[in-house]
């Protein structure tokens, strides 16, 4: 491990975003979309959605980083997302995948082997059950849920990161963000962010504005989930539900300060894969 990530590289990473105020262009579901462009503004980052064919490219190619979400998947998008993510790849605009509900239907599988081939993805962010089923290793998923990975999760985002040529950054009580040779296991977090519809999808848009600024997508991917989960640990305190949490969710990321996030975050390096 050539890197170790600090706290304060984390903090490096929350200041870029801060300062450059990078455009992420989202072709994500109807379900979070709003939560989606919200969290990225308490990022600290400029969300934009768009999804017609006819300019999802042009969007693309003046964007920082480009997240595609297929919650809500349909053809035209999904071939609109691969419009999008080939002109990302011509401008060296960094492909955030998320990949919710792959495993659970045939459709959604397909549609991510398919956007994995035509598009150079730099960050594929799943939970457990998603990435065990796109690493061929076994996974389960209902919905848009994971039900459990086979195996240990570390080999699993591992061999995923190998099979796909990606950054797998697989979330859940502990994340791993692994480009198969460096591992990185992010501690933040809360469970009650497992009782909100969206917080996955707002870690991938936390991730697009993140990558934006840093070209290391394992160390981006890392900063951005210490930094979902540190707000995500302060809103707890005193949340009296999921809805009362989400509010404070937002309000926590966009008053978080680089010196919190260097304090707060728990990130360590997994050495010997
Ligand atoms: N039990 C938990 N403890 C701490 N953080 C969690 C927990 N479950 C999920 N998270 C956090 O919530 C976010 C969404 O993760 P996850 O629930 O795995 O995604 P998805 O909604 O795609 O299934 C991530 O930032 C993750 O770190
Ligand atoms: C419930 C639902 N159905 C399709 S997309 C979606 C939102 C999923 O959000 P997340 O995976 O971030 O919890
Ligand atoms: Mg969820």
């Amino acid at each position: 491990m050539e890197h170790i990530m600090d706290g304060r590289t984390c903090a490096e990473i929350l200041e870029r975003v801060r300062s450059r105020r990078p455009l992420v262009h989202h072709i994500t579901n109807t379900v979070t979309i709003n939560d989606c462009a919200n969290i990225t503004l308490c990022a600290g980052a400029a969300p934009v959605m768009a999804e017609a064919p006819e300019e999802s490219a042009e969007m693309a190619a003046v964007a920082g980083a480009l997240v595609l979400n297929i919650g809500t998947l349909s053809t035209a998008q999904v071939a609109s997302m691969i419009l999008a993510g080939r002109r990302a790849n011509e401008c060296g605009v960094p492909v955030v995948l998320d990949p919710v509900g792959a495993g659970a239907t045939r459709m959604r599988t397909d549609a991510v082997l398919r956007i994995l081939q035509e598009v150079d993805v730099a960050v594929l962010k799943g939970n457990a059950g998603e990435i065990g089923v796109l690493a061929g290793t076994g996974g389960t998923v209902r919905g848009v849920d994971s039900c459990g990975i086979a195996g240990d999760a570390v080999d699993a985002a591992v061999a995923c990161a190998r099979a796909t040529g990606t950054v797998v950054s697989m979330t859940g009580a502990t994340d791993v963000v692994t480009d198969g040779r460096r591992v990185l296991l992010v501690e933040n977090g809360n469970p009650m962010m497992d009782r909100l519809s969206g917080t996955g999808c707002m870690a991938a848009s936390v991730t697009g504005a993140f990558a934006a600024v840093e070209g290391d997508y394992v160390l981006s991917s890392a900063a951005a989930l210490a930094a979902f989960g540190l707000a995500g640990e302060r809103a707890a305190v005193g949340a009296r539900g999921p809805y009362s949490f989400r509010t404070a969710l937002f309000d926590e990321l966009f008053s978080m300060a680089p010196e919190d996030l260097a304090a707060g975050a728990r990130v360590r390096a997994r050495h010997g894969v």
